[in-house]
C-alpha cells in the first residue's frame, strides 16, 4: 500500500483527547480486553456490510467469506488486525475515529472523580471501543477502504494517541478495515500465538464470523490461517451447552462493559413465529442508560435470520426497560424491514411484549434468588423502572411489586421496602398505604404530617426521589389497598386501633374552635384554611393540602424547572395541646399574637422544606419572643 497524498495532520476533539488519556491511565489493569473490543468492532463492521449487501449485492465485491485475521510480527513488534467487513471512507474515519459521537461524552467526563479505582469503574461502563488499542500500543495505524468505493480511495489513520493523527490517501488498500498496533517496549506477550489464542477463546468465542490465526508446522508459523473460535452466534447454541462464561463473555462484547451481567434470560419461542431472545441485566447503568436519556437508546440487537439489522431497543422495549441489553433473532421479519415497519408490525408488537415479560420474569427471579444483587439493581435502575408505573398500565401491578422505598421503618435511606413487605407489616384496622413526599430522607422521617401515625405504630413509606409524585400520580392502588399521601385530605384514623375516640375528638374540636377562629383571622390571606390536626403529637403546626392538589415540594421543583404552577394555598392544621397554639389563644397583645400565629406558619413551611418569602422578617421575630 502506498501513501498518494502527504498526510495531513489534524488535532482529536478535546473530548477524544481526554478520554484517551484515562483509557490508557485508568485501564492498564484490564489492558487484554483490547483485543475483545477490536475483534468486536471488526465483527460488529462484517455484520455491516453483511446487511447492506442484502439490499446491494455488488458490496461484496465477489469477496462474501467474512473473517477477522490476526497477525502479529515480532520483530517489527506489531500486532495487526484486519476484516473484510464494511470499512470506511474517509469522512467516516474522521467522524468515527476522531471525535466521540455521543452526546453524553461531556456529562461523562464531569462525573469523573479523580479516584482512578471509581474512574476505572466508569470508564468500563462508558465503552472504551477502539481507544483501547494505546493501552497497549504507542502507535495504532488503521487502513480502511469503504466496501463499493474505488480501490484508489483508502484511507490511513495514524496516531500516538496524544493529541493528533494524520490521515492519508492510499492507492491499493483491500476492502475493509486493518489495524496495526505498534506495541509498547513491555507488552510483548501480545506476539505469541498461544496468548492471542487463549484471549481469543476467553473473550471472543462467540463471535458469528470465523476469527483467523496464522497456522502453525512444527513450532513455525505458516502463511495459512486457522479459525481459532467457535463461529456460532452465542444465541443460536444450545443452552445446555452454554457456561456462564460464554454469557458473560459475549455480554462483555455486546455491550462494552466490563463489569459482569446481573443476570440473564435466554429463549427460543416457536409457534405462529420463530425467535430467539437473549436478554441481559447490567449490574451496573451502562453509560447510554446514565446519560443519554430516554431519547437515545441503544442495546437491543435485532438480527433476522443470524443477520445484524440494527439497533431497535425503541420498538422492542419501552423506555422504562432501557437498562436491558442483548439481542433478538427473528426467524419471520423480512430482511429488508425498515424502522417504520417495526414501529408498526404484528410479529413485532409480539416479541415486544415478550421482551417486557421475559425481562419482568428476570427481575422477579432475581428479587427471589439474589437479595443483593436485586438491591444493587434497585440503587442503580429503581428509578428508571417507575416510569414503568406511568407507561405500561397492563404490567403496573407486576412492576409496584418489584419497585423499593425508604421508609419510617427501614435503616438509612436504601430504597428497600416492597409494598408487599408493607402490606404484611399494616396494624388492625389499617385500609390504606401511606406515604409522603419530601425533598430528602431527612426531610421525609421528619415530616410532622406523620407523627400521629408513626406513633401509632403505622409505618409511611418515604417517598424521597423526584420521580416518585409524578409515578405516585399513576399508582392509585396496590393489591386492593390505596395509597394515601399523608399530608393530604383529612386522615381518619379512629378505624385503627389505639387510635382517637370519635367522642374525644369531637370535644377537642369544639374546645379548639376559638383558637382556630383566631389563627384564621391573624393569618388571613396566607392560608386556605385552619383546622385541628389528627396528625400531630409534637409539633405545633403543619402544612396539608387538599387530596387533588399537586405535593408542595412538586410545585416547587416545577416552579424551578420553568413551569407555571397555579399557586395552591396551603391548609395549616394546629395541634391544640401545644404550649404555643395555647399561648396564641390566650396572648391578648394583637401584635404579638400575630407574631406567634406567623411563626406557627413559618415554621410549618420550613419543615416542608420551602423558602420563606421573608426570612428577615421570621428571624426577628424569633429574636423577639427569645428576648
Ligand atoms: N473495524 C472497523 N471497521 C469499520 N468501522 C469501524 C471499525 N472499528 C471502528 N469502526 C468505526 O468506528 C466507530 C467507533 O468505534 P468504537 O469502538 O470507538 O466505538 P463503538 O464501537 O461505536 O461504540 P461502543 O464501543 O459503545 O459500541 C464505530 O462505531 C465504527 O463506526
Amino acid at each position: 500500500m502506498t501513501d498518494t497524498v502527504a498526510p495531513q495532520t489534524r488535532k482529536f476533539e478535546a473530548e477524544v483527547a481526554q478520554v484517551l488519556h484515562l483509557v490508557t491511565h485508568s485501564l492498564y489493569s484490564h489492558k487484554e480486553i483490547f483485543l475483545r473490543e477490536l475483534i468486536s468492532n471488526a465483527s460488529d463492521a462484517c455484520d455491516k456490510l453483511r446487511f447492506e449487501a442484502i439490499a446491494n449485492p455488488s458490496l461484496s465485491e465477489g469477496d462474501a467469506d467474512l473473517h477477522v485475521d490476526i497477525t502479529f510480527d515480532a520483530d517489527a513488534r506489531t500486532l495487526t488486525l484486519r476484516d473484510n467487513g464494511i470499512g470506511m471512507s474517509r469522512d467516516e474515519v474522521i467522524e468515527n475515529i476522531g471525535t466521540i459521537a455521543r452526546s453524553g461524552t461531556r456529562k461523562f467526563l464531569e462525573s469523573l472523580s479523580g479516584d482512578s479505582r471509581k474512574d476505572t469503574q466508569l470508564i468500563g461502563q462508558f465503552g472504551v471501543g477502539f481507544y483501547s488499542a494505546f493501552i497497549v500500543a504507542d502507535k495504532v495505524t488503521l487502513v480502511t477502504r469503504r466496501a463499493g468505493a474505488d480501490a484508489s480511495e483508502g484511507v490511513k489513520w495514524e496516531s500516538d494517541g496524544t493529541g493528533e493523527y494524520t490521515i492519508s490517501a492510499v492507492a491499493d488498500a483491500p476492502r475493509g478495515t486493518s489495524v496495526t498496533l505498534h506495541l509498547k517496549e513491555d507488552e510483548s506477550e501480545f506476539l505469541n500465538r498461544w496468548t492471542l489464542r487463549s484471549l481469543v477463546s476467553k473473550y471472543s468465542d462467540h463471535i458469528a464470523f470465523p476469527i483467523r490465526l496464522p497456522k502453525e508446522e512444527e513450532g513455525k508459523l505458516t502463511d495459512e490461517f486457522e479459525t481459532v473460535n467457535h463461529v456460532a452466534a452465542l444465541w443460536t447454541r444450545p443452552k445446555s451447552e452454554l457456561k456462564d462464561e460464554d454469557y458473560q463473555s459475549f455480554y462483555k462484547a455486546l455491550s462494552h462493559d466490563f463489569n459482569d451481567a446481573a443476570s440473564w434470560t435466554h429463549n427460543r419461542v416457536e409457534g405462529n413465529q420463530s425467535y430467539t431472545v437473549l436478554l441481559y441485566l447490567p449490574s451496573k447503568p451502562p453509560f447510554d442508560a446514565m446519560f443519554s436519556g430516554r431519547d437515545e437508546r441503544k442495546g437491543l440487537k435485532l438480527y433476522i435470520r443470524r443477520v445484524f439489522i440494527m439497533d431497535a431497543s425503541e420498538q422492542l422495549l419501552p423506555a422504562y426497560l432501557r437498562f436491558m441489553r442483548g439481542v433478538v433473532d427473528s426467524d419471520d421479519l423480512p430482511l429488508n424491514v425498515s424502522r417504520e415497519i417495526l414501529q408498526d408490525n404484528r410479529l413485532v408488537a409480539q416479541i415486544r411484549s415478550a421482551c417486557i415479560k421475559r425481562s419482568l420474569d428476570l427481575l422477579e427471579k432475581l428479587a427471589n434468588d439474589d437479595a443483593e444483587k436485586f438491591q444493587a439493581f434497585i440503587d442503580s435502575f429503581g428509578n428508571v423502572l417507575k416510569e414503568g408505573i406511568a407507561e405500561d398500565a397492563a404490567n403496573r401491578e407486576r412492576i409496584a411489586k418489584l419497585l423499593r422505598f425508604a421508609s419510617t421503618r427501614s435503616e438509612g435511606q436504601t430504597r428497600t421496602v416492597s409494598l408487599d413487605d408493607y402490606i404484611g407489616r399494616m396494624v388492625a384496622g389499617q385500609e390504606a398505604i401511606y406515604y409522603v413526599s419530601a425533598d430528602s430522607f431527612a426531610a421525609a422521617k421528619g415530616s410532622p404530617q406523620i407523627e400521629a401515625l408513626r406513633s401509632r405504630g403505622i409505618e409511611v413509606l418515604l417517598m424521597i426521589d423526584r420521580i416518585d409524585e409524578w409515578m405516585l400520580g399513576y399508582l392509585n392502588e396496590y393489591n386492593g389497598k390505596r395509597l394515601r399521601n399523608a399530608a393530604k385530605g383529612d386522615i381518619d384514623l379512629t378505624a385503627i386501633a389505639g387510635g382517637d375516640d370519635k367522642d374525644a375528638r369531637e370535644a377537642a374540636a369544639k374546645a379548639a374552635e376559638p383558637v382556630v377562629a383566631r389563627l384564621k383571622e391573624l393569618l388571613g390571606e396566607r392560608v386556605k384554611d385552619v383546622r385541628i390536626s389528627q396528625r400531630l403529637t409534637d409539633s405545633p403546626s403543619c402544612l396539608v393540602l387538599d387530596e387533588y392538589d399537586m405535593a408542595l415540594h412538586l410545585q416547587r421543583l416545577m416552579r424551578e424547572a420553568g413551569h407555571e404552577v397555579p399557586p395552591s394555598k396551603p391548609i395549616l392544621e394546629i395541634n391544640p395541646q401545644h404550649a404555643l397554639v395555647q399561648r396564641i389563644e390566650k396572648d391578648t397583645d394583637t401584635a404579638r399574637a400575630t407574631d406567634l400565629a406567623v411563626l406557627l406558619f413559618e415554621q410549618a413551611q420550613i419543615m416542608e422544606g420551602a423558602h420563606l418569602d421573608d426570612p428577615a422578617a421570621f428571624v426577628r421575630r424569633v429574636n423577639a419572643l427569645l428576648a
